[in-house]
């Protein structure tokens, strides 16, 4: 497999912390100020780099305006504290980029269902039904229509907090989403039915929170049979996967989606709706 800094450098390929020189990289020290003597590759790197230059134009309006007003080492006094605690990005920051980096490439190369011609072209119309398997609407639809056919109070119960569950799921992703705003990977054909404009963003996947979140809901709640519940945790998995697979997603916004799905049903446990609190509710608007 190749690797992601030989391939592609200018994209997504490589770190932060590597300079180039004849094709060789050479890492850079990050806690010592980068010299006004270092090779201007070196320099050139760092700014050329989109991880990088992402993360600097988010800094602070002061930390940028310092950057540009403290001369002391390009006018050639030398470098201050303040020099080496900019040009030196902290080594969370690069530990993020570096991790950034990765989660490009490997995304980029598992999108092998991402079109028609892709290597796993074929596999493309599987990998799209499940996807549906995963979309709100038959989620939502199917939930409602069990509330509505279910004629124990027990199941209502659970159809309602499932349903909840689901809409909260909704929310929660939508605030993310335009919070964060993460484009979706290049390689993605936006052909997904039934999408809202918040979807043109990829962190997180909406599949894998719901995955997660539903998942841990019917394991908790309807699926009791061994193979069943193995069966679940398998679709949640595939779910999960086939985001990656079609290029809808990077590797981080199907793991973090995961994660905000396993930790929402916590929060539809603790919101839990019983007929009492309902039946109060309903008292209450009545
Ligand atoms: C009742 C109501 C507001 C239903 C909306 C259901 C709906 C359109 C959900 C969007 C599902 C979707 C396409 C999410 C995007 O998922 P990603 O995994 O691509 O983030």
């Amino acid at each position: 497999m190749p690797s992601p800094k030989a391939k592609n450098p200018g994209r997504s390929g490589g770190s932060p912390v590597l300079g180039s020189s004849n094709g060789r990289y050479e890492f850079m020290s990050l806690t010592k100020p980068l010299n006004r003597s270092s090779p201007p590759h070196l320099l050139q790197r760092q700014g050329s780099d989109p991880t990088t230059a992402r993360l600097r134009a988010s800094e602070s309006p002061t930390r940028r305006r310092g950057s540009s007003s403290s001369t002391g080492s390009a006018s050639g006094q030398g470098p201050s504290d303040e020099d080496g605690i900019r040009l030196n990005p902290s080594f969370i920051r690069v530990a993020l980029s570096s991790l950034l980096a990765i989660d490009l490439w490997l995304s980029k190369q598992l999108g092998v269902c991402a079109c028609e011609d892709s290597s796993w072209g074929s596999v493309r119309p599987l990998m799209k039904l499940i996807e549906i398997s995963g979309h709100g609407i038959p989620w939502l639809a199917g939930t409602a229509y069990c509330l509505y056919k279910s004629d124990s109070a027990a199941g209502q119960e659970v159809m309602l907090n499932l349903f909840m569950g689901l809409m909260l799921d909704l929310i929660l992703v939508t605030i993310v989403k335009a919070v964060v705003r993460r484009r979706r990977p290049a390689h993605n054909r936006m052909d997904m039915f039934a999408t809202f404009s918040v979807d043109r963003y990829s962190f997180p996947s909406g599949h894998s929170t719901r995955a997660a979140l539903c998942g841990r809901f019917l394991l908790a709640h309807l699926v009791l049979a061994a193979p069943l519940r193995v069966l679940v945790m398998l679709w949640a998995g595939l779910v999960g996967l086939s985001r990656v697979l079609l290029g809808r997603h990077n590797v981080t916004d199907v793991l973090f989606g995961f994660w905000m799905g396993y930790c929402q049903y916590n929060l539809v446990e603790m919101l839990w709706l019983s007929p009492q609190t309902l039946q109060g509710l309903l008292g209450q608007l009545a």
